[in-house]
């Protein structure tokens, strides 16, 4: 029995319905059901979502049905609704549900369905039927009567081969009135049997399964693209065991704060410290870099990355489901599940132009016979010619395998897209903030100069700064903190207080002091000229500066460093050529701002803003430029990032924050990948229409043919599935994009 497996993808949603698939939008809050998430290995587009659809339509406990058709799974929300309900209802359509999953497949980036090859049984089949079906035209062309019975027996031959899984599936969409691609080539078979034309009702569903189980292998690698990082990580790790020894074990199994080793050329299992031994590792499935990093005691490891040439032992810091990689795979997986404006904006139209062309199809079949007398059987085969065209198939499926393949690819690059909704909107991007400390620069400060002012001790000065510094993670004041050394003995502080954008104030030995940025200072009315004097030309110099300062007077003038990222300069330029404005935001002050933002190639350099100035420079730019993106380390910038139109967060490999906060987490420091990013959404939003364009414009065309009576059924099969074709491989090019 042929192609009632589960492999044939059908070629799409020729429903009529398709529209309502609400995949990825959120729900009404009214819907406080309970969920129960199915996996169903048949369900592929719109098309079974509709048959879906019907069958569950009349239990009342079912509230809402949501379809994710790159998972293949169907959420139910429901009141009291069971499993076996469900699934009995399920069975009426033909989608049963699999089994329950177990507890490997609800592992992170194993919940995909398993990858569904077409079998060698499948390919024999299609290739029997396609030769009897081919003969049989062979033999018309030849001369042979349509009707004689040789080629009567070569097309159902043919047919019984390799057509009864359409008919079977056309059979069940008809009693379920849907409008679906099987069931209109199931018609289109019959009428043509019924019109005696029986070499082409062969080469149709020759031609429409052949089609199909391309398809489905096609769909299936851009649905598996992600699926690839996950088998990145082994699943055996080598283990210390409570006696000591070295032992393999599951790597599931290992639990955080375990110690394991990795030999030379091994892939990491698990992400960790390492506490032991040096290497140069490739952390390529990670950032998307293959340039190997050099790894030593107290750096990290992620899963997945691959060991270089020497030893380590690191300590578990996540267990397996709880990995880097597996976070990313995660992240992807949900963002494909969302749906972008694009694919809303298709299946609204697909709402509309089903049910037209099924109007103008009646027409054709009916209005040329009626008025004009012309013969029925010609007129109703257009008809069946015309719907076969109409199927808007392609069109749906165009929008999703292009998305899906945009985030891949960008998630093999180091690029963490979490939806295609910001995907879409890169192409739009006009404008960029780049947050200064962390993201231009590395964030490491370090303290370069000490000015010691009217005679005061330089030790004592620089204790009282130090105690004070000691009370904030602020990279300035951790920067002096660490040039005063961690053993050496502080003072105490007490009231004390962190004063944003400005510094840090408390009381030491009954005296308050403030250690801040030269705004305090003026604030506290404390500037001289001779401070100035100092303060000046060491901002020039690119360096932060603070004062520390006694109740009365200043005390000291301390200056920090940090350094720009190497490819800072080069990023900046790539965007520029790109078409957008780059600018600089920052708290520190502006002499040191402009000097980086010189260096770095920024005109637009907006310094000395407070947290809340930040997030109004990023609405002002939006209201200036449209869509604004805002590249920050997620650390003390979320709220600007979570305001910007995109949020792109740096070097997310190592904070939680950033990936979680962030519209897009750029793995590692590359800030050359904004860039990247902005390509990738451009060819997408390009691909994207292209997609649109061409399934449009082919069926348009066919359209006009069948209109005038020119096109042949098996010319509509070839075009309906030749466009849906066209439009997977063109979505799946972006999948190798940075290839
Ligand atoms: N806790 C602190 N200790 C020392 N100096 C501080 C502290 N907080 C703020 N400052 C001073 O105020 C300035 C502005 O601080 P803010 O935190 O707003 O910006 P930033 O995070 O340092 O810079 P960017 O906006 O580029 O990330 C700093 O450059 C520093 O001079
Ligand atoms: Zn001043």
């Amino acid at each position: 029995m042929p192609s009632q497996s589960t492999t044939t993808c059908c070629s799409g949603p020729c429903a009529s319905e398709s529209a309502t698939v609400s995949s990825g939008l959120p729900f009404p809050d009214v819907l406080d059901g309970d969920r129960m998430v199915l996996r169903v290995s048949r369900l592929c587009c719109p098309t079974e979502a509709d048959l879906i659809r019907k069958a569950l339509m009349d239990m009342k406990e079912i509230l809402h049905l949501d379809f994710d058709f790159i998972r293949r799974e169907l959420m139910v929300i429901h009141r009291g609704a069971n499993r076996s309900m469900i699934c009995a209802a399920l069975r009426t359509v033909n989608m049963e549900p699999d089994p329950d999953p177990t507890v490997a497949d609800t592992l992170p980036g194993r919940s995909l369905p398993p990858r569904t090859g077409v079998s060698r049984r499948e390919w024999t089949i299609t290739t029997v039927a396609g030769l009897a079906a081919l003969v049989a035209e062979g033999l018309v062309w030849g001369g042979l009567d349509e009707q004689s019975p040789w080629i009567v027996a070569l097309a159902l031959a043919s047919l019984s081969v390799g057509g009864v899984g359409t008919l079977k599936r056309g059979w069940i969409a008809m009693r379920h009135v849907s409008l679906n691609i099987h069931f209109l080539m199931s018609l289109a078979v019959l009428g043509a049997m019924a019109l005696g034309q029986w070499p082409e009702a062969a080469m149709v569903v020759f031609l429409f399964g052949l089609a199909e189980r391309i398809e489905a292998l096609s769909m299936d690698r851009a649905r598996h693209a992600i699926r690839g990082l996950m088998a990145l990580a082994p699943e055996t790790a080598t283990l210390r065991n409570a006696t000591g020894e070295w032992e393999s074990v599951a790597a599931s199994s290992v639990s955080v704060g375990s110690v394991l080793r990795v030999k030379p050329g091994e892939r990491i299992a698990l992400d960790g410290v390492v506490t032991d031994g040096r290497s140069d590792v490739n952390q390529a499935p990670i950032t998307g870099e293959s340039v190997p990093v050099m790894k030593e005691t107290g750096q990290p490891l992620f899963a997945g990355s691959i060991n270089g040439s020497g030893v380590l032992e690191f300590r578990v810091t996540a267990d397996f489901r709880h990995s880097t990689l597996a976070r990313i795979i995660d992240t992807v997986q949900e963002a494909q599940a969302k749906r972008a404006p694009m694919q809303r904006f298709v299946d609204r139209f697909a709402r509309y132009y089903t049910p037209a062309v099924v109007g103008i199809a009646m027409g054709i079949a009916l209005l040329p016979p009626l008025l004009f007398g012309a013969p029925f059987s010609v007129w109703v085969y257009n008809a069946l010619v015309m719907l076969v065209v109409a199927c808007p198939c392609a069109l749906v499926i165009s929008t999703p395998v292009t998305v899906v393949s945009g985030l891949a690819a960008g998630a093999r690059r180091g690029i963490l897209i979490k939806g295609g909704l910001y995907l879409e909107q890169a192409h739009a991007l006009r404008a960029v903030a780049l947050d200064k400390t962390g993201t231009l620069t590395h964030g490491q400060l370090e303290m370069t100069d000490c000015v010691v002012l009217n005679d005061h001790d330089k030790e004592k000065v620089l204790r009282l700064a130090a105690s004070l510094a000691s009370h904030s993670e602020h990279p300035v004041s951790a920067a002096i903190l660490a040039s005063w050394g961690k053993e050496r003995p502080l003072l105490q502080v007490r009231h004390f207080e962190a004063l944003a954008g400005r510094g840090v104030r408390g009381t030491i030995a009954g005296e308050v002091h403030h250690l801040g940025n030269h705004r305090l200072l003026e604030e506290l009315g404390l500037c001289r000229p001779e401070v100035e004097k100092i303060l000046l030309p060491l901002e020039q110099d690119e360096k932060t500066v603070v004062v520390l300062s006694s109740f009365c007077e200043p005390l000291a003038i301390i200056a920090v460093a940090d350094r720009m990222r190497a490819g800072a300069p080069q990023a900046v330029e790539r965007l520029r050529k790109l078409g957008i404005t780059v600018t600089m935001l920052t708290g520190d002050n502006t002499a040191t701002a402009t000097a980086i933002a010189r260096h770095a190639g920024i005109d637009d350099v907006r310094a000395e803003r407070l947290p809340e100035e930040k997030l109004r420079a990023i609405e002002g730019l939006m209201g200036r430029f449209g869509v604004v993106a805002m590249v920050g380390d997620g650390i003390n910038d979320a709220p600007a990032l979570a305001r910007a139109s995109i949020g792109i967060a740096m070097g997310a490999t190592g904070t939680d924050t950033a990936l979680e906060t962030a519209d897009v987490a750029i793995m590692n420091d590359d800030l050359g990948k904004v860039a990247e990013f902005v390509r990738l959404g451009r060819a997408t939003r390009r691909i994207l229409w292209e997609n649109i364009a061409l399934a449009l414009g082919i069926k348009s065309f066919f359209l006009i043919l069948a209109g005038l009576g020119v096109a042949t059924l098996w010319m509509a099969v070839l075009a309906d599935m030749g466009t849906s074709l066209l439009v997977i491989f063109n979505g799946r090019r972006l999948l190798r994009f940075f290839a």
